[in-house]
């Protein structure tokens, strides 16, 4: 059975229904976090623009590493996947720093 046995997606389990309900409410959750972190993290580029300070820490980056892979453990969750998660988060939050560096340190909007 492949993809194309479902041309209109597999028929619609009950259980199936209700586990996508919440897994559409998570992702929305994620999302929303998601933004407000970088709230944060953008208000972090424009002062450290203003401040003349490095983009990325990474004396911070380990502190937070060793915490989220010790949390990621105590809720059974592949600690190595939060690692990549995180440093995939902070690649993007560090390209907005430079960009903010190179800009007047003031938000793009
Ligand atoms: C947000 C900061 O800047 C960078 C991004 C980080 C993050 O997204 O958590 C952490 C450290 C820095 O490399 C910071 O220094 O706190």
């Amino acid at each position: 059975m492949d993809d194309s046995d479902w041309p209109h997606g597999a028929p619609a389990h009950p259980e199936l229904l209700r586990l996508r309900d919440s897994i559409d409410n998570i992702d929305a959750a994620l999302i929303h976090l998601l933004a407000e972190r970088f709230k944060c993290t953008q208000a972090v580029g424009e002062l450290k623009a203003r401040e003349k300070l490095p983009p990325a820490d990474p004396a911070r980056e380990k502190i937070q590493v060793e915490r989220l892979r010790k949390l990621a453990l105590t809720a059974k969750l592949d600690p190595a996947f939060a690692e990549k998660f995180l440093a995939f988060i902070i690649e993007e939050v560090i390209h907005h720093h430079n960009r903010i560096a190179k800009s007047d340190g003031q938000s793009p909007r």
